[in-house]
This record gives structure tokens, C-alpha cells and sequence, in this order.
């Protein structure tokens, strides 16, 4: 599996994805880190991930500016030719801002930033991100952001449930997100995008292993590519 990791100035989940991305790939085609100022992505890649943290300082809107980047250019005609594309908290924001999936990621409802474990129920297991899952399981990942609050216009939301595009709820809402939304999949399944952080928990060490079968999902589809 040929994994690369987005870098822009202010992300912090950068190395935590490409750690999580290498153990499931079994580190033979180590993950590459990519600045976002590159403006072509190397060749053969399988899957893109775009990281935590907080992208230009959170400026103008988290992600506004991280999704104009040169490397977005690219990102996003990799998506658009069918590339798998992980987007995890400000990952998430980037996708939005770039138009890879729909809605946007607003201030949370309390207006503070919640860093907590939250309860996650798996909505679908039909995508290459959450096969590994059983559906309707609820497990827990960490949540730390201050813009988690997804809202969409009913149109796009209606579209979203009826096409089962719905990748994970929050058990308890913790930041208003409409329809307990805590992640979302693109048109053709390949994209994903949610702000619980699945590479912050994928080693006993570090607490838990919920966030593990996500990775398992993505190699059980791409290592052998
Ligand atoms: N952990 C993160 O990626 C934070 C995302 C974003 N900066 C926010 O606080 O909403």
C-alpha cells in the first residue's frame, strides 16, 4: 500500500497518521510525508490522508486556506479520478473547503473546544474505511476541536442518509453537529472525511485500540496493491 500524508504549516496529527498508516502496511512501502507546497503527488499512490491539527492557525475559516495549497490542486484530481482520500478533524475541513465532500464544519455549539473520548456508532460498513467494523458498533475515539459542528442543507443531508453516506454518529452529540453527524463519505464511497481522531487511538499504549479497525479496513482493501 503507497500511503502519503499532507503536511501544512500547523498540522499536528501528521506523523500520528503516518505511524497509523505504516503499521497496518506493514512497513515495507513506508508513508510519505508531503509539504504543501509540492505541487504533484508522487506516483502509484492508493490512499491520501489529510491530518489534524490546525492548518495556517485556524485563520479565516479551519481549512479555508490549507485547501487552496498548491498540493490540494492535486488532491483533489487524485479524488476525482477515484483515489481513496482520509480526511480526520482538520483533514475533515480541508475536504470541505475544497469542495471533496459536502457542508461545513462550524463552531461548536458551546462555542469551546472539547477534547474528550467520545462514543462513535458505525453507520455503514460498505466503504473501504469502515469494512473491518461491525455496523451499529459503538466505539470510542477522541474528539479535540473547536469547529466540529457539521451542518449541510437539507437537501445534501437527505442525500447523505439516503445514499448511506453516513460513516459514523456520535453516540452523545458533543458539538451540535446536525443529525449527530460525526463522519461522512464521498459520492463514490472513496472519500472520508470525520473529526474523531481514530489515529490517536490505535495502540494499547496510547489507551485503546478503537480507532484500529479503521486502518485494518483500509489495508484489508489496499495492502496488497
Ligand atoms: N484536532 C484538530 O484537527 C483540530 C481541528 C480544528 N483546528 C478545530 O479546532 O476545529
Amino acid at each position: 500500500m503507497r500511503a502519503a500524508v499532507i503536511q501544512f504549516p500547523g498540522s499536528n496529527c501528521d506523523r500520528d497518521m503516518a505511524v497509523a498508516m505504516d503499521r497496518v502496511s506493514g512497513h515495507n512501502k513506508p508513508t510519505q510525508l508531503i509539504w504543501h507546497k509540492e505541487s504533484t503527488l508522487p506516483d502509484g499512490l492508493d490512499i491520501i490522508a489529510i491530518p489534524g491539527g490546525f492548518s495556517f492557525g485556524d485563520y479565516l475559516r479551519c481549512g479555508a486556506i490549507a485547501a487552496r495549497s498548491p498540493i490540494m490542486r492535486s488532491v483533489v484530481d487524485f479524488a476525482n479520478k477515484g483515489g481513496f482520500v482520509l480526511g480526520v478533524c482538520n483533514g475533515f475541513q480541508v475536504l470541505t473547503e475544497s469542495g471533496l465532500l459536502p457542508g461545513a464544519l462550524m463552531r461548536n455549539a458551546n462555542l469551546k473546544f472539547i477534547c474528550k473520548d467520545a462514543g462513535l456508532r458505525v453507520e455503514t460498513t460498505d466503504s473501504v474505511f469502515t469494512s473491518a467494523y461491525k455496523k451499529g458498533a459503538v466505539v470510542n475515539v477522541p474528539v479535540a476541536h473547536h469547529d466540529g459542528n457539521y451542518n449541510a442543507d437539507p437537501e445534501t443531508l437527505k442525500k447523505l442518509v439516503g445514499d448511506d453516506r453516513i460513516a459514523f454518529r456520535y453516540a452523545e452529540n458533543p458539538n451540535g453537529s446536525m443529525d449527530d453527524i460525526a463522519g461522512i463519505l464521498s459520492d463514490n464511497r472513496r472519500v472520508l472525511g470525520m473529526m474523531p481522531h481514530p489515529e490517536r487511538l490505535n495502540d494499547p499504549q496510547l489507551g485503546g485500540t478503537d480507532g484500529s479497525k479503521l486502518f485494518e479496513s483500509i489495508a484489508s482493501a489496499l495492502v496488497s496493491a
